[in-house]
C-alpha cells in the first residue's frame, strides 16, 4: 500500500471507482484494474479515469505513478507475444499520448509485481506547473528502450522534482524504481549483491549534484539523503544480503521498506525507489 502523510488539511473522497485525497498542494488518487479479458482495455480505462479526476478537482499535473502488477511478467493470453507488463506499458503509452504527454510531461513510476490478480495503481498530481523530469546518465530513457522489451516503451522519467512553490529553491524529489541497468541491459544476472550494488549506483548517479545541475537543479544529494524508500526484492532468500547491503548505504534515520516481489524483467532481481526533500534556502545571503 502506498501511504503519504501531509500536515496540511485533507479532503477526500470516492469518484468513479477512485479513491482521493488532496491537501491543496497535492492529490493522491488511487484504483485497482481487475484481469479481465481485455487487460489494456481495463487499464486503458483505469488511466483515463484517473486523469479525469485530475482535471475535475484541479492538479493535471502527475509527478508520480506507482503501477502494482499482479502477474507482471506473466502471459496473458496465448495469441498475444507480450507480457502483462508488455500489454501495460503499451495501454499506458496509448493514454499518455491521447493526453498529448510527451517525454517532457511523464511521471516518475514505479511498475512492479503484485500478489493478486489485479493491477493496483496510485496516481500522485500536483498543482505546481514547476516540475522537472530527471534521466540517469547511466541509464537510456526508459522511453527509448528498443523493441525488444516490449512492443512499446516503459513512459516514465527516472525521476521528478516538484518544486514547493513557483520560484522556490526547495521541492520534492521522486525517484522512479531502479534497477541493475546500465543502458538498456540489465546487468550481473542471477548475482543479488552486484545489482543492489549497481541499482544504488544508479540511483547515487541520478540524485548527483552533476546530474541534478545538469537539470537546472542546484542541489547535491546522496544516498544518505534518501527516505520513503522502498526496496523490492524477487525472492525471499536474497532479502537479508539487499538489507544488509542497503543499510550500509542509505541513511540511518532513512524510512526504508522491504517488499517482495516480481520485477518487470525476469533477470531482475532488486529493484530500489525513494524521495528526497530538497531544502535550499530561497534568498542567497550577501556579506
Ligand atoms: C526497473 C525499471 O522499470 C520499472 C518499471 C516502471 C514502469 O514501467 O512504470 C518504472 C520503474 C521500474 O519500476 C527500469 O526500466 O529500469
Amino acid at each position: 500500500m502506498e501511504v503519504w502523510r501531509t500536515s496540511r488539511r485533507v479532503e477526500s473522497g470516492f469518484h468513479d471507482g477512485l479513491a482521493y485525497a488532496y491537501d491543496g498542494r497535492y492529490l493522491f488518487c488511487s484504483g485497482r484494474i481487475r484481469h479481465t479479458a481485455d487487460y489494456a482495455a481495463a487499464t486503458r480505462n483505469a488511466y483515463v479515469r484517473a486523469f479525469k479526476l485530475l482535471d475535475r478537482l484541479g492538479y493535471p499535473e502527475v509527478a508520480r505513478v506507482w503501477n502494482i502488477v499482479g502477474g507482471i511478467t506473466g502471459q496473458v493470453a496465448t495469441e498475444s507475444p507480450a507480457d502483462r507488463y508488455g500489454e501495460f506499458c503499451q495501454a499506458r503509452a496509448q493514454v499518455f499520448r491521447q493526453r498529448g504527454l510527451t517525454v517532457k510531461d511523464i511521471p516518475a513510476a514505479t511498475g512492479i509485481g503484485g500478489h493478486d490478480d489485479h493491477t493496483t495503481i496510485y496516481f500522485l498530481a500536483t498543482r505546481s506547473r514547476d516540475i522537472i523530469r530527471i534521466e540517469n546518465p547511466l541509464q537510456v530513457p526508459a522511453y527509448e528502450y528498443p523493441e525488444r522489451y516490449g512492443p512499446e516503451a516503459p513512459c516514465f522519467a527516472r525521476a521528478t522534482y516538484v518544486a514547493a512553490e513557483t520560484g522556490s529553491r526547495s521541492g520534492d524529489l521522486f525517484i522512479s524504481g531502479t534497477a541493475s541497468i546500465l543502458g538498456h541491459l540489465t546487468v550481473h544476472e542471477g548475482d543479488v549483491e552486484r545489482q543492489t550494488r549497481t541499482t544504488l549506483e544508479n540511483i547515487a548517479a541520478l540524485v548527483s549534484g552533476k546530474n541534478l545541475r545538469s537539470h537546472g537543479i542546484d542541489a547535491e544529494l546522496t544516498l544518505r539523503d534518501l527516505d520513503c524508500v522502498k526496496v523490492y526484492v524477487k525472492r525471499p532468500q536474497d532479502a537479508e544480503i539487499v538489507r544488509q547491503i542497503c543499510t550500509a548505504s542509505l541513511g540511518s534515520k532513512s524510512e526504508v521498506g522491504y517488499v517482495i516481489a516480481d520485477i518487470c524483467r525476469d533477470d531482475l532481481l532488486v529493484e530500489i525507489e525513494g524521495f528526497a526533500s530538497i531544502s535550499r534556502p530561497d534568498v542567497e545571503t550577501v556579506n
